[in-house]
């Protein structure tokens, strides 16, 4: 089958965007991980999929694939593309969008700098939604990985982030530290693990190992879960720009129980057709 598809990235996070709109299509995890090899396919680190709504409320559905092939909850810097993708594709004219994912409702907002603010929802902190094997609700926790016993914060964006305080980003143990706690048991679904280097009370520096494909240029979703985290140890601000390797997010939460929302940028490489 001939797939129409978007190549894309928000600060080097890179994504195939399917149309699944204007042609029904049915994505096994084979064709997945085929879509997102960066040898026998196109190569990404996640596959995104834009499809017409379940529902009245919302204008699109948003569905987001690992390059090993899982579906999972969330994706930050996919969600600013999708509303990149859906415009260009003219599937709409609007500039603020709706769209429905796993997690729930995403508000996007497409900025005149061509920049795309998403309201991401409030952070989920109580350990068993995260999901986190934990005996109560804390700002933090201690994980023991690798004979050692790390202080980590566990937020969920709707999909799950651990995050450790480290004192050089540069320096940080993401290689080998980042897959031991991607596994961790204590994560029944496993988890998405960020460094976190803040600076002052107002930037911070972020590198993320990410659950099912390993560590990416940027990771939206990350950024928020980061932020949450380092305000929550009263570490930064309501605002924060958060530098990741690919460049930077402006993240603002003014505390529990609000929103978290992501300002950043969205780039289209090329459009294509594919063979699935
Ligand atoms: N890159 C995405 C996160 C993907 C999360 C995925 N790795 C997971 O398993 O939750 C972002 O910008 O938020």
């Amino acid at each position: 089958m001939r797939v129409k598809f978007s190549k894309m990235h928000g600060l080097g996070n890179d994504f195939v965007m399917l149309d699944g709109i204007s042609q029904r299509l049915k994505l096994s995890p084979d064709k997945i991980r085929r879509i997102a090899d960066r040898r026998l396919g196109i190569g990404c680190d996640q596959v995104l999929l834009a499809e017409p709504p379940r529902g009245p409320e919302a204008d699109f559905r948003y569905r987001i694939f690992n390059a090993d092939g899982g579906e999972v909850e969330n994706c930050g810097n996919g969600a600013r593309c999708f509303a990149r993708f859906v415009r260009e594709r003219r599937l709409t004219g609007k500039k603020r969008l709706k769209v429905e994912t796993a997690a729930g409702m995403l508000h996007l907002r497409v900025l005149d700098n061509d920049q795309v603010s998403v309201d991401m929802g409030a952070p989920v902190l109580e350990p068993e939604k995260i999901p986190f094997n934990a005996d109560r609700r804390a700002d933090s926790y201690l994980l023991e990985a690798s004979d050692e016993t790390f202080t980590i914060g566990a937020v969920s964006m709707g999909n799950p982030h651990a995050i450790l305080l480290v004192d050089d980003i540069h320096s940080a143990p993401v290689e080998t530290l980042g897959p031991l706690i991607e596994a961790h048991p204590r994560f029944p679904q496993k988890v998405n693990v960020g460094f976190l280097q803040v600076e002052s009370r107002s930037q911070a520096q972020l590198r993320v190992f990410e659950r099912g494909v390993g560590e990416t240029h940027a990771c939206g979703t990350g950024a928020c879960a980061a932020m949450v985290y380092a305000h929550l140890r009263d570490l930064v601000d309501e605002q924060v720009e958060i530098r990741l390797p690919g460049g930077s997010l402006t993240i603002h939460w003014s505390g529990p129980n609000q929103p978290v929302t992501m300002t950043g940028p969205a780039t289209t490489v090329f459009h294509g057709q594919i063979i699935v």
